[in-house]
C-alpha cells in the first residue's frame, strides 16, 4: 500500500528475500509498529488475508502465501506459557512446517533460536520510527 507506514514497506521487502525456516524476532514497546511490519512481510509473502496480533490464538497461521507465515504475539502470555511454546517452536515445529515465523515481544523468550533475524523498534520524538536490525548485523534505519 502506497500511503503505508515505512515499517510496512520494510517488512515488505524482507518478505519478498526470505526463505523458509526464517524466524524473525521483533521487539519494541507498545505501538513501535511490530504489527506493522508483520502486516508488511505478508504482503511480501502475496498472503491476501488481513494479518492481525494474534489474540485468542497463541499462533496466527497463513497459508494463502508464497510460504507460509506464522505470526506470534507473546505480550499476553504468561511466562510458563512463552517457555512452553518456545520449546515446541525452536524444537519441534518449525522442523516440520517450515515457513516463516515473525514473534513479536521476542525480548520474552528465554532461549534464542540458532538462526534468526532480529528487529527492535523505537519511537521517536517527531512520531516516526527507528528500526534496529539487531542481529545479525547492526544497522539502524529511520523510518
Ligand atoms: N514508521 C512509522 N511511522 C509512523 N507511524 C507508524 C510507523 N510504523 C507504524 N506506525 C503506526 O503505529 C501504530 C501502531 O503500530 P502497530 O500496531 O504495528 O504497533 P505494535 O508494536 O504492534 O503495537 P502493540 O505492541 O500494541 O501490538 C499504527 O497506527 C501504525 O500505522
Amino acid at each position: 500500500m502506497a500511503d503505508s507506514p515505512a515499517t510496512y514497506h520494510l517488512g515488505q521487502r524482507l518478505g519478498a528475500l526470505l526463505s523458509p525456516g526464517s524466524i524473525i524476532l521483533l521487539e519494541g514497546d507498545l505501538g513501535a509498529g511490530k504489527t506493522t511490519l508483520v502486516q508488511g512481510l505478508g504482503a511480501g509473502l502475496e498472503i491476501p488475508e488481513n494479518i492481525e496480533s494474534p489474540t485468542f490464538t497463541l499462533i496466527n497461521e497463513y497459508h494463502s502465501g508464497r510460504i507460509p507465515l506464522y505470526h506470534l504475539d507473546l505480550y499476553r502470555l504468561e511466562p510458563s506459557e512463552v517457555e512452553q511454546l518456545n520449546i515446541e517452536l525452536y524444537w519441534e515445529g518449525i522442523e516440520v512446517t517450515p515457513g516463516i515465523t515473525a514473534i513479536e515481544w521476542a525480548e520474552r523468550l528465554p532461549y534464542q533460536p540458532d538462526d534468526f533475524i532480529k528487529i527492535g523498534l523505537k519511537h521517536q520524538d517527531d512520531g516516526s520510527r527507528l528500526a534496529e536490525i539487531i542481529y545479525p548485523e547492526s544497522l539502524q534505519l529511520k523510518l
